[in-house]
């Protein structure tokens, strides 16, 4: 979870390969009319998003052998309906500054939906998690392979290069 440019799709893509777990991106569960609200640079409100976390919601229920979600998740009260969905959830934060999120989301501009416009209302509705139980702070400004790493680690399996680091 995190905001915009953080990395979750990236992080999740990589968590998922590690884990053998399947992968659900949030980003394809989002009504069209979301879609086009971001693009035409507005930020979602949280009516906008209840549909979006109820189906991604689904998506945690019919995975119980365990699922890799990348999504926002903001606020406490989001990240509470998707736990209330799949019991023992837990949630790896991708910290990130303005400044990176507006950077990365800028240099990719041409290939995605989300405009730097609507960067700063991400952070101004993030709920920072990292005292809610279940949830891992990571430094999003890392090396992908590196927050990937920590992510593993703290899952409790193996990073796939670890039997070399460890050799
Ligand atoms: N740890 C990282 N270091 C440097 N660049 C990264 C890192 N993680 C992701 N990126 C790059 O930042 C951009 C945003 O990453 P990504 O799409 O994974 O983020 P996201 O949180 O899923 O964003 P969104 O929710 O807006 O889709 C991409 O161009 C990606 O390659
Ligand atoms: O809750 C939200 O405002 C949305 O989920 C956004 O975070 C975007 O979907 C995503 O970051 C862009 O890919």
């Amino acid at each position: 979870m995190g905001v915009a440019g953080s990395g979750k799709s990236t992080i999740a893509r990589a968590v998922a390969a590690g884990t053998g777990r399947v992968l659900v991106e949030g980003d394809d569960f989002h009504p069209p009319e979301n879609i086009r609200k971001m693009g035409a640079g507005l930020a979602l409100t949280d009516d906008d998003r209840r549909e979006w976390l109820a189906r991604i919601a689904q998506q945690l229920a019919a995975h119980d052998a365990g699922v890799v979600v990348s999504c926002s998740a903001l606020k406490l009260a989001y990240r509470d309906r998707l736990r209330a969905a799949a019991p023992g959830l837990r949630f790896a934060f991708l910290a990130i500054t303005p400044q990176q999120a507006r950077e990365r989301v800028l240099a990719r501009a041409g290939s995605h939906f989300f405009p730097p416009s609507v960067v700063d209302s991400q952070f101004a509705t993030l709920e920072d998690p990292s005292t809610e139980p279940g949830v891992l702070r990571v430094d999003g400004g890392l090396p992908a392979a590196e927050v990937t790493a920590r992510i593993l680690d703290w899952m409790g399996a193996a990073a796939p290069n670890n039997e070399t680091k460890q050799a």
